[in-house]
């Protein structure tokens, strides 16, 4: 089983002091930190582009933490080159919004970054098998992408036990919504890479929550064998 990993989601994080709460955030000690790019046309939302990116891992060097960008963007290929000048590690784009998802994922290993392969809620998950040994991490998204601060569906674990099945190996990432009240079903299921907004930027002791879900992933794992 890959290693828990604890990604907060710096969509939660204060805009307007982005590289001082990326710090601030890194020093709490998450493995990663996720990044959501959204261009307004696959997510009825805004986010930032790959100037912000930039920006960011000015802020937090590569030697401090790896940069988890989801791209909830209608045309994935397109960003590949910005993202990895930009500094990014990982790219997480949407089957939803590719039309070639070969293509895009031979695009990214191109460029350096680590794949991801996300799914919406309403996506069956088998449309992800075919890929599951061609990518690093498949994302399966706990809301429907575009903002922070919705509420976990619990309905999607039985996507994530059918990853886990098909892969002792790949990371299985969950985002939206999780906490420390809902992650043991999470871990339970298979996910051992846990993205977080609200329940980390939210808490009185960000440090402290963090290092909770790690912990309870790492219990949800030991029980597995
Ligand atoms: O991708 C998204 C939203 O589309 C997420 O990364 C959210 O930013 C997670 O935030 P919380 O649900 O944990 O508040």
């Amino acid at each position: 089983m890959p290693s828990p990993k604890i990604a907060p989601s710096i969509l939660s994080g204060d805009f307007a002091n982005l590289g001082r709460d990326c710090q601030k955030m890194v020093a709490n000690g998450p493995e990663w930190l996720h990044v959501d790019v959204m261009d307004g046309h696959f997510v009825p939302n805004i986010s930032f582009g790959p100037m912000v990116v930039e920006a960011v891992r000015r802020s937090v060097p590569r030697e401090q933490v790896m940069l988890d960008c989801h791209m909830m963007v209608s045309n994935p290929k397109k960003w590949v080159e910005p993202i990895a000048k930009a500094g990014g590690d990982q790219y997480t784009f949407h089957f939803e919004a590719a039309d070639d998802v070969q293509g895009t994922i031979d695009l990214i290993r191109k460029h350096g970054m680590r794949v991801g392969l996300a799914i919406k809620p309403k996506t069956d998950i088998k449309e992800a098998f075919p890929y599951i040994n061609k990518v690093d991490m498949v994302l399966v998204m706990t809301v429907e992408p575009g903002f922070g601060g919705q509420k976990f569906m619990p309905d999607m674990m039985p996507k994530v036990e059918a990853i886990r099945a098909k892969s002792a190996e790949i990371d299985l990432q969950v985002d939206g919504g999780l906490g420390p009240e809902n992650v043991e079903l999470a871990a339970k299921a298979g996910a051992n890479v846990i993205v977080a907004g609200t329940s980390v930027y939210k808490s009185a002791d960000p440090k402290s929550t963090i290092a909770k879900l790690r912990e309870s992933v790492t219990i949800c794992q030991c029980h597995h064998h």
